[in-house]
């Protein structure tokens, strides 16, 4: 059992995060030094949950009560790395980056992710500040990694990386952005520039009210292995060119 100083401590760095939907509870910021190419980068870290999971009104001691009956390693939880005075800066990047097991954990070719995700931690943390959000029910544009094993199987036949997934009866794409921009909007209201090459997470993001400078875009890494993955990309999802800018 907690004591009252610890249970002090952890309330201050849990903030109930105001969501259309359903309301988000935020915990962090949690020092977190990442070794970014042998140099050794101070982020700061927040992960969340919906606060639903929760009474209404939890306290602390209530949530962390609850936390064992959630088996929460058998769910996915999204986070957020900070750089910099993010809440303060004139100028901060950020990334919606959706999960990528295969690219991101294992290095896989077969995607840009993981070059992308190095990137724009490298991005951030050159620019001075900044907030990298990893998406963790993004996985294979939101089927699922199962699933993505089997949209590779297709792939591997001929199907492009659009047609595989509507063969296998979802939508192309079915990420939603919203979690994240509530965190984002409690961490941040000033303007962002935000990395990308998909118009659908400027749009989510304009469409928030929250103020986009501009978009970054994110090309790199190409090989044999993903250059028809990064043209279909460009050919059916509409991921924009390096300069192009939103219509
Ligand atoms: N279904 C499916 N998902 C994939 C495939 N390759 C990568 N992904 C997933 O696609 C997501 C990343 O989407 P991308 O289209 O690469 O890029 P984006 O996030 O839309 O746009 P950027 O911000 O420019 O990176 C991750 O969740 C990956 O797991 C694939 O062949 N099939």
């Amino acid at each position: 059992m907690l004591n009252n100083d610890m249970i002090s401590v952890l309330t201050d760095r849990i903030q109930t995060v105001t969501h259309s939907n359903k309301n988000l509870i935020l915990v962090g910021p949690i020092q977190l030094p990442v070794n970014l190419d042998g140099e050794t980068v101070p982020f700061q870290w927040y992960s969340w949950l919906a606060a639903d999971l929760f009474p209404e009104g939890a306290t602390t001691e209530e949530i962390i009560q609850q936390l064992p009956s959630l088996h929460l390693a058998e769910s996915q939880q999204s986070s957020v790395l900070v750089y910099g005075d993010f809440e303060n800066a004139n100028e901060a990047l950020i990334r919606m980056h959706s999960i990528c097991h295969t690219g991101d954990i294992f290095g896989s070719k077969r995607c840009d992710c993981g070059f992308q995700l190095r990137q724009s931690m490298r991005m951030i943390q050159a620019h001075g500040s900044g907030a990298l959000f990893y998406l963790a029910n993004h996985e294979g544009r939101g089927i699922g990694l199962f699933s993505k094993a089997m949209a590779y199987i297709l792939q591997e036949n001929g199907y492009d990386t659009v047609d595989a997934n509507l063969e296998l009866g979802f939508a192309d794409d079915t990420r939603s952005y919203a979690e994240a921009i509530a965190v984002l909007q409690a961490l941040r209201t000033k303007p962002v520039s935000l990395i990308t090459n998909n118009p659908k997470k400027l749009k989510a993001l304009k469409a928030s009210g929250m103020n986009v400078d501009k978009r970054i875009p994110l090309w790199g890494d190409i090989s044999s292995y993903n250059e028809k993955y990064l043209q279909t990309k460009k050919t059916r999802s509409g991921h924009l060119e390096k300069n192009e800018a939103l219509i």
